[in-house]
């Protein structure tokens, strides 16, 4: 292990010029990566490809934390490394993986303290409008008293997005609801958190309102006089949407996603939820009352073109891959090959779409980050991100992502010990 390496994220760090491969040294020792995760993530397919390509490069020895350790175990049991893969997945136990860092100081490939706002889709649309990322026009109606996050978020939020949550305090849970009724705009720059990672932060620049998308959107995160007005209409503080709309439970984790159709178009919704098989979606006639218990976001629901998704697959601020899909709006049927993939095709992203990734990957402090879009007659919206995520089935791709983090963890290791001889107070030492 390498004493010099820690404390670190990778989320900021620039891509060296080359996308070729460091050549190995044989005089090092191998840095350690520790991956931290759920097992059936940690032993994936994508991720035991890709890990191999890393291995094989002479540089780095890579140590699987095992579940029932990262479950179970205290964190100053758990192994030590140089550089830490852990994210959240069904069942991690993210509070103790943020312990473990601060105590370890690992270099982190995805920053852990933002993985906790990408449980609730109302901070991942906080976060996104306040990069200026293009969302769909949304209304937010929360019955439970908004977001719940650490305080160490909050006050990341606060400095790094002008993301303002910490009014409504509830000291039983010692934890922070959201009452903010309005985004902020920022801009990324780097410093470092109270977690000792550098990653993206801010300069709030205090432009309430500003990057509401459309006339109606509102990010009201209390919610009082939500009504559903008729078959196609719901309204919450003076602001009213119209079917056809989409209701996403603010919970990440609950893909029970719904379209509700207009009267005009013959009604009902078409209910989505994580694949079963080969079904992504049921259409259910009878549905036209929006669910009353709970908590939501209703977006507008937008008409993508070619009905597809677009899935965008982040490895670092500087390369992304991206496939599209058929939408599970469609008709619920997913299309597989032979050996059992959906079937999806790579797209090109625009330079707008570029631009979009890399705020993404770096608002977000994921340097592996998946990612949604949709495309809607040349403009392009984020409506989902999920955090870390590999391309499937792609060797091309693999190839690629275990050059760039290859280069990108190298890279960081020359820098680290660069600044570490700066002389403190000439700001380099913070990065
Ligand atoms: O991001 P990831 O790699 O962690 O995977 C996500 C999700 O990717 P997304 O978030 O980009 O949509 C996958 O969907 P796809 O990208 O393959 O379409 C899905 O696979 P799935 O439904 O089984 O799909 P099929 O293999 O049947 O085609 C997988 O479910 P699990 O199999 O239960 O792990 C999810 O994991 P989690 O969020 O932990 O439930
Ligand atoms: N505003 C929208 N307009 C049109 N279609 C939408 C909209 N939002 C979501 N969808 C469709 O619904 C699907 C599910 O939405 P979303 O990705 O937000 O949910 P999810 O359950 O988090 O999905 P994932 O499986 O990616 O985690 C999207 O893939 C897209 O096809």
């Amino acid at each position: 292990m390498h004493d010099q390496l820690n404390g670190k994220t990778g989320s900021n760090e620039p891509l060296p010029p080359s996308s070729q491969p460091t050549q190995p040294s044989p005089s090092m020792s191998p840095y350690i990566v520790g991956i931290c995760a759920m097992h059936k993530k940690a032993r994936s397919k994508p991720m035991t490809s890709i890990l191999s390509r890393l291995r094989a490069t002479g540089h780095f020895e890579i140590i699987y934390f095992e579940e029932n350790a990262i479950l179970h175990d205290a964190v100053e049991t758990w192994p030590l490394c140089d550089f830490l893969v852990a994210f959240y997945s069904t069942g991690f136990p993210l509070d103790k993986a943020i312990a473990y860092a601060k105590l370890r100081r690992p270099y982190c490939v995805n920053d852990l303290r933002l993985q906790e706002a990408l449980r609730d889709r109302r901070l991942v649309l906080k976060i996104l409008d306040a990069n200026g990322i293009p969302t769909a026009p949304r209304i937010v109606v929360s019955r439970d008293h908004g977001p719940i996050v650490s305080p160490e978020l909050s006050e990341r939020l606060r400095r790094c997005y002008g993301v303002n949550l910490n009014c409504n305090r509830d000291h039983a849970e010692g934890r922070v609801s959201d009452p903010d009724q309005h985004a902020s705009h920022a801009h990324a720059m780097q410093s470092n958190d109270d977690d000792g990672n550098a990653t993206a932060l801010a300069e709030e620049k205090n432009t309430k309102n500003s990057v509401i998308h459309a006339a109606f959107a509102t990010v009201s995160d209390v919610t009082e006089d939500f009504t559903q007005v008729d078959d196609d209409t719901i309204q919450q503080d003076g602001y009213a949407l119209r079917k056809p709309f989409v209701e996403k439970p603010v919970d990440g984790d609950d893909h029970n996603v719904r379209i509700y159709y207009a009267s005009s178009q013959g009604g009902g919704a078409r209910c989505l939820f994580r694949k079963v098989g080969n079904k992504s979606s049921e259409f259910r006639s009878e549905l036209s009352q929006v669910r009353m218990e709970g908590s939501y976001i209703y977006e507008q629901f937008m008409r993508v073109d070619n009905a597809e998704d677009v899935k965008v697959y982040t490895v670092g601020a500087s390369y992304a891959h991206a496939e599209t899909r058929k939408s599970p709006v469609v008709d619920g049927e997913v299309v597989r090959d032979a050996s059992g993939k959906e079937i999806r095709r790579t797209t090109p992203l625009s330079d707008t779409e570029k631009e979009i990734a890399r705020k993404v990957c770096r608002a977000f402090g994921q340097t592996i980050c998946g990612f949604d879009l949709l495309r809607v007659g040349g403009q392009s919206y984020v409506i989902d991100v999920n955090g870390w995520s590999f391309v499937k089935g792609n060797e091309a791709y693999y190839d690629r992502c275990a050059c760039i983090l290859q280069n990108m963890l190298l890279h960081t290791t020359r820098r680290r010990r660069y600044s570490l001889s700066l002389p403190k107070g000439t700001g380099l030492d913070n990065m």
